[in-house]
């Protein structure tokens, strides 16, 4: 399955505008008091910015011109009332978006944030962190604009437009249909030139999370650049991301200004045709000065939001690109979803790859149609030159990934058809770099460990102390609550890999997967580590992945795993000898 976001989204393009906007407005759908309330107070708004004009052109007509000057003041004050209610619906219509947009927002990030943990291995190794960051803040944020300052200001401007055209229509329909006419050609011209300004806002999108992807890997890698004093390798890479990001800037916004010099010269045209008109039809005495006034404010009331809206067309387009980008991630799925344990016959052991093969998504096959079983409560080691295909092959009993063919058994059924929590808590698995995560030593053994969240730090020790794993944990000098930090150096690498030792061991899993977990360990604690897995139930599984071949010299079972081949050794001599006689990767 392609989990490529950047491929993804040349057929999300394709999508169509309104099929799109729907799906957005799912997220506010339960906002509908509030989007009615919005709605009336533009219509409040538009009501004023329509009557206005109607007035002062009968105030103009029925009293400024014969003189009557307490006319005009009545006719001033009811203008001053109607601006207030004008201000006032204004102010609640941009307080109500401001907060549909803001929860939007919320809801949106929550959306994004909840499917990227439900996405699979495969997903992050064909994506950039950087740029997964970047749908999450920047694209989300423009679709937060849009919806939070420029929605509102789109459906007023398109109401006092409708309301002007009618009024443009109703006085004089000759006059009236001259009058929208270019706006006929301004429509004519949006829609020809939108699917371009949103392909410029989506490019200018990627940009900017191919920018954040240089800043995110430079600031992970940061001691090498400092070791190997190759600053200037990352800084032209991220000059590189800027320059990307800067043209796409520039080329966005030219594509972004586009409509609204033409809306522009549409809407002097407009005023252009009325004066000529108007003049002419005052001259054959069918039209008044007042009503003259009058009519080209309703053109400026016509055009002014016809010009607003070219701006707010740009922002929507903004939105429209973004949300492609979002929608993308939001309409992936796991490719590692449980399935009925099938027709295929069962296994007796406790773990068997029967005919597997596996390639990385994109990439070569790495296993070739490999058959081993695993038995309880027995060591198995895994070794074989670096990149033979060790990690790949405890990846597949974690079920990381799923086979291209053929079928893995966990505990005599298809290893597919459990759910994941059954799964993960029959399968331990300690990486090669263990990861752990901001907290205290507890956090980060209790996690994923659901039995022993609520016990007390004396009631953990003797959990720790029945699993044998109390000398671990007395390397810590604040034993539990010692303080660990995901980044930084805080913790040493072979501290972390006693933590995640202790919280797979903590959960008593069917099999314990090993990989390299010794590797930075002194020779007293894996001394320590040896002993706590001998004591290990005895119905758990081991399997060790390991360099060092004094690590496994107890396992019942070693596997050379090479070339995509896992062959079984024999013995450990039989295996020094595989390794010895030179195998490489093919
Ligand atoms: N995420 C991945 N995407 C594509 N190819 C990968 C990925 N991970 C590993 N590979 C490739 O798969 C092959 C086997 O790698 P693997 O990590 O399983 O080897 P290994 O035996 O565990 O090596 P080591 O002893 O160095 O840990 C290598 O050619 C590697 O380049």
């Amino acid at each position: 399955m392609n989990y490529d976001l950047n491929k993804l989204s040349t057929e999300q393009e394709k999508a169509s505008t309104l099929g799109a906007l729907k799906k957005l407005l799912d997220f506010i759908s339960h906002e509908k008091k509030n989007l009615w309330l919005a709605f009336l107070a533009i219509l409040v708004n538009a009501s004023v910015n329509l009557f206005g004009p109607l007035l002062i052109g009968h105030a103009i007509d029925k009293y400024v011109i014969p003189g009557n000057y307490h006319g005009v003041l009545v006719i001033s004050g009811v203008l001053l009332a109607m601006y207030i209610c004008g201000l006032v619906a204004s102010y609640l219509q941009t307080i109500l978006m401001g907060g549909v947009g803001q929860r939007m927002l919320y809801t949106l990030r929550n959306a994004i944030f909840n499917k990227l943990q439900q996405l699979p291995v495969a997903f992050f190794n064909q994506n950039k962190a950087g740029d997964l960051i970047s749908r999450v803040n920047n694209d989300t944020d423009k679709i937060n604009t849009f919806f939070s300052q420029s929605l509102m200001q789109f459906v007023s401007n398109l109401a006092i437009m409708v309301g002007a055209g009618i009024f443009l229509l109703s006085i004089n329909p000759e006059l009236g249909a001259a009058t929208i006419a270019p706006a006929a050609l301004a429509w004519i011209f949006t829609k020809i030139l939108s699917p371009w300004v949103k392909r410029k806002n989506a490019v200018n999108l990627k940009s900017v999370g191919g920018m954040s992807a240089e800043i995110q890997e430079s600031l992970n890698n940061f001691k090498v650049i400092i070791a190997f004093n190759r600053r200037d390798y990352f800084r032209k890479r991220f000059d590189e991301a800027n320059k990307e990001n800067y043209t796409t800037s520039i080329r966005a916004g030219i594509a972004n200004n586009i409509f609204l010099p033409v809306y522009t010269l549409l809407a002097g045209v407009a005023q252009l045709i009325v004066l000529a008109f108007g003049i002419y039809l005052i001259s054959k005495g069918q039209f008044s000065v007042g009503l003259l006034v009058s009519y080209l404010s309703y053109v400026n009331s016509f055009y002014n939001p016809l010009r607003q809206l070219a701006t707010l067309w740009a922002t929507f387009q903004t939105a429209m690109a973004g949300w492609d980008r979002i929608s993308n991630i939001l309409s992936l799925e796991t490719n590692l979803v449980t399935v009925g344990s099938g027709a295929v016959e069962g296994s007796d052991a406790l773990l068997e790859f029967r005919n597997v093969h596996f390639a990385y998504p994109g990439g070569n096959e790495i296993l070739h149609n490999i058959s081993f079983k695993m038995q309880r409560g027995k060591t198995y080691a895994l070794v074989g030159p670096t990149g033979g295909g060790k990690t790949t092959t405890a990846s597949l009993i974690a079920r990381l990934y799923d086979p291209t063919e053929g079928t893995i058994f966990l505990d005599g059924k298809d290893i597919r058809s459990y759910e994941p929590d059954e799964r993960t808590r029959k399968i331990g698995f300690i990486l090669q770099e263990p990861f752990l995560f901001t907290g205290t030593v507890r956090d980060n053994i209790l996690y994923s460990n659901e039995a022993y969240q609520n016990l007390s730090n004396d009631q953990i020790e003797q959990e720790l102390k029945k699993a044998s794993l109390q000398g671990l944990l007395d390397i810590f000098d604040q034993g539990l609550d010692t303080p660990v930090l995901s980044s930084g150096d805080s913790t040493s690498l072979g501290q972390k890999q006693l933590i995640a030792f202790m919280r797979a061991v903590l959960r008593n899993p069917d099999i314990l997967i090993l990989d390299e977990a010794t590797a930075n360990i002194d020779t007293i604690t894996e001394k320590l580590l040896s002993d706590i897995l001998e004591n290990l139930p005895e119905s758990t599984t081991r399997v060790i992945i390991a360099h060092r071949l004094n690590t496994i010299e107890n396992a019942d079972e070693i596997y050379f795993v090479n070339s995509g081949e896992v062959i079984a050794a024999g013995s450990l001599d039989h295996a020094i000898d595989m390794l010895l006689q030179g195998k490489r990767v093919s």
